[in-house]
Order: C-alpha cells, then sequence, then structure tokens
C-alpha cells in the first residue's frame, strides 16, 4: 500500500494518549480534528482543529464527520457510540483499527467472550450480573476475593476488589455509579494472583507481519496505572507464550494499529486480561524507552508506513502525576526540580481541571537497572505538585 500524505485524522477521545500521537500524525504533516467530551482536552491543544461532542451520541458523531470528512477515525477513548463507527466504515472511511474491533473491545463482555468462548484463550473464572441480586449469586459462584467491574469502564473506574460477601452490594453500587455508557451490567472475576503485570504492545500492520515492543511491567492501585517499566523481567517461554495469544486475539479483531496486551503473569501461566486497540497508558514509558514510541508506531501501522525496527534502548520506567483535589485552574510546581536529574523527563498533559486521582501527567526515567529509573520515574513524579 503506497499511502500520500497528508491524510486528515479523526480522533475520538483526546485525552494524553490523544494529544501524544496527534504530535506524532502532525510531525508527518498530517491534518488532525480533536474530538472529545470537553473543551480544551489535551490533543485538542496540539490539533488543527477540534470539537466538543457527545462521543456516546450517534447524531452527534454523524455531524462532525459530515463537516470534517476524514479519511482514518481513531478512536482513543473507551466510550464512543461504536455501533455508529460500523456506519461510517461501511461509507468507505477507515476506523482503527476496524469498527467492530472498537465495538468488540469497548465492551468486557464481548471481548472476553471473543477470547474465551471462541478462541478457546485462559481467562480468569468469569460471570456476570445485571442486578445486585444476580451479583449476589454470581459472586457466590466464583467465589472470594473477586474483582468486580461495569462492563463498559476504563483506568479502574468503577471496579473493586471484593473480599466477602458482605461487601457484595457496595461493589454493585460503585460499579453502576461510575459504568459508562448506558449499561448496567457487571462482570464479575476471580482475583488472580499474579506475579507481575504486563502490556504486550503488539503492532498489527496492513501488509506486514504483526511485532511486538518488549514488554511493559506496570503497578496498579485502584485499577489505576501508577508506575510502568521496560523491559519487564519474564521468563522467555511467557513472552512467547503471550505473543501467540495476542496474535490469535489481534488477528480476530483484524485492521492495523498498536494494541495493548494485558496478561497477568502467574508462577505457571501467561493469562490473557484484556486489550486496547489503541496506545495503552502504561505504554508511555516507550516516550522515554524506545527509537519508536507507542504512538509513533500506532500512526506507521495506521498509514502502512514501514517499522523497520523497534529498538529497545535500555531500562526504563513511568510513573504518574496524580491531582489530589477538586481543581479549576492547575498550576504545577517542583519541575525544575524533577527535571534536575540525568535522564528523567516529564508530560504535563495540559487537562483544564483537576478530580482526585485524576492523571496530569506522567514522569519518564531511564536507569541503569529497572529498579533505578522505577526509583527516578518515582522521584520525580513525587516533586511535582498540583497547585
Ligand atoms: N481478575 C483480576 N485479578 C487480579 N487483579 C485484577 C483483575 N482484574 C483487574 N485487576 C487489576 O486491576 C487492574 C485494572 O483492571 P482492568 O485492566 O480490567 O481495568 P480497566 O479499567 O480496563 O483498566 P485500563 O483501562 O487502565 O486498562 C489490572 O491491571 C489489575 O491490576
Ligand atoms: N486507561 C485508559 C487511558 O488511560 N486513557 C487515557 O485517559 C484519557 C481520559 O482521561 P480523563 O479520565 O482524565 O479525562 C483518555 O482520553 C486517554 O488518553
Ligand atoms: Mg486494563
Amino acid at each position: 500500500m503506497s499511502i500520500k500524505l497528508p491524510q486528515k485524522l479523526m480522533l475520538l477521545g483526546s485525552g494524553e494518549l490523544g494529544k501524544e500521537f496527534a504530535i506524532a500524525a502532525q510531525r508527518l504533516g498530517n491534518y488532525v480534528i480533536a474530538v472529545d467530551r470537553y473543551a480544551n482536552a489535551p490533543a485538542m491543544q496540539v490539533a488543527d482543529a477540534y470539537e466538543v461532542i457527545s462521543m456516546l451520541s450517534a447524531d452527534d458523531l454523524e455531524a462532525v464527520v459530515t463537516k470534517h470528512k476524514p479519511n482514518i477515525i481513531i478512536p482513543e477513548i473507551e466510550a464512543i457510540r461504536t455501533e455508529k463507527l460500523i456506519e461510517f466504515e461501511q461509507r468507505g472511511i477507515t476506523v482503527i483499527p476496524t469498527a467492530a474491533a472498537t465495538n468488540y473491545t469497548m465492551n468486557r463482555d464481548r471481548i472476553r467472550e471473543l477470547a474465551h468462548q471462541e478462541l478457546g484463550i485462559r481467562t480468569a473464572k468469569y460471570g456476570y450480573a445485571t442486578t445486585l441480586e444476580e451479583l449476589i449469586k454470581v459472586s457466590d459462584e466464583i467465589g472470594f476475593p473477586n474483582v468486580v467491574k461495569p462492563v463498559m469502564s476504563s483506568s479502574g473506574k468503577g471496579q473493586s476488589v471484593v473480599q466477602e460477601k458482605s461487601e457484595v452490594e457496595k461493589a454493585w453500587n460503585y460499579a453502576i455509579a461510575n459504568s459508562r455508557g448506558d449499561s448496567q451490567k457487571v462482570i464479575v472475576e476471580e482475583f488472580i494472583n499474579f506475579e507481575i503485570e504486563i502490556t504486550l504492545l503488539t503492532i498489527k500492520q496492513w501488509n506486514a507481519p504483526t511485532i511486538f515492543c518488549s514488554p511493559i511491567g506496570h503497578r496498579q492501585e485502584r485499577g489505576d496505572y501508577q508506575e510502568s517499566w521496560q523491559p519487564a523481567e519474564i521468563s522467555e517461554d511467557k513472552i512467547l507464550k503471550a505473543q501467540e495469544i495476542a496474535i490469535k486475539v489481534t488477528d480476530a479483531l483484524g485492521g492495523a494499529g498498536i494494541f495493548g496486551v494485558e496478561f497477568f503473569i502467574t508462577k505457571d501461566e501467561a493469562i490473557f486480561s484484556e486489550l486496547s486497540p489503541r496506545p495503552h497508558d502504561t505504554g508511555m514509558v516507550t516516550l522515554i524507552s524506545q527509537n519508536l514510541n507507542e504512538f509513533e508506531l500506532h500512526l506507521r501501522a495506521i498509514l502502512g508506513l514501514p517499522i523497520p525496527h523497534i529498538e529497545q534502548l535500555g531500562s526504563s520506567a513511568s510513573a504518574v502525576i496524580l491531582a489530589s483535589e477538586k481543581s479549576d485552574s492547575i498550576a504545577f510546581d517542583g519541575v525544575a526540580d524533577a527535571l534536575s536529574e540525568k535522564d528523567v523527563d516529564i508530560r504535563l498533559f495540559g487537562k483544564p481541571n483537576a478530580h482526585p486521582y485524576r492523571r496530569m501527567g506522567v514522569a519518564l526515567a531511564k536507569g541503569v537497572n529497572v529498579q533505578e529509573a522505577r526509583e527516578k520515574a518515582n522521584k520525580a513524579a513525587s516533586k511535582i505538585t498540583i497547585i
């Protein structure tokens, strides 16, 4: 495939991941329209044009697509009326990776059914519930501790680890209150006591074989990423097993682009968890750890541009900078201090407002080994305060 540049790219979702993608796209001269649910979102600040709409509204999506006529639509978030994307695709607009894939991955139940039922991939034991009574019953079947999540949510929103029966009602209320979209369905999963969890960035190309980045280890709290590092020290046989599963799932989804395929690594196994058909938050470490970061890789895969070589540049880490309170005027202190150390960098996303635990930036570091890189990234992140 020989593609002509510039292309007109529409980002649905304009957070920190979209912002870095927009920068990568513009470096190759493309035209970027950034869309999100609120004004002044990170990617809007670096885009050629922007629109504020409800991405869950088919009418709103129709209006912006009719107005801007993008060649390619690039979903960036897990809250989009994906049925409408199927219609856009039928009208000849490329949807990344495919409209069907975004529909599968936006709903935890669909992707779980595809992976487990259709492809026979090992996952945590799971069940679903649409009422509290059902959740009590299914929780008993799965056992405790378990993890309850809305089928439509991301970054741990609405997710809780349930230790015993008395906590089920609280988990139900929390999941329903934090569910994205119009869904009232939750998934209950067996709690996996993993040694480490990883994201395997998997790059599916239009006319070339699927390739991988070195695995990224990460640590999560409240279901949300706190720090990530690359390379993750896991055995070669588990990497190969994870790659085999990633190929199976991404082949079933089709299209092109980067996928963040998440695994729980136990003593004996690589257990598939879920995947993002787009750059992954834990993959922000590649902003410092690779010759081509996950956003550049996504862009190249989307545009059918060659990826001759992915080079891992050595032990690297990322650590998040989170808000601690609600605020509509954001300023950062401690930036100079954070940047005073060698091989440390930061990204401040420019989100216009904050609330507790909202991710506002990320610190990046390289070190002589992963432990030092993690320490440097965490130290830099901790120096930055939101005032
Ligand atoms: N079954 C499980 N057993 C153990 N830990 C789990 C389980 N499910 C989720 N977790 C923990 O919670 C984290 C978030 O879960 P998951 O990836 O399913 O949620 P998410 O909201 O899609 O997050 P994101 O959008 O950031 O990927 C996992 O990375 C893991 O640390
Ligand atoms: N795990 C998914 C993820 O990290 N997505 C990233 O967070 C943004 C939403 O942030 P917000 O909730 O602060 O608006 C999304 O737009 C995307 O960039
Ligand atoms: Mg996840």
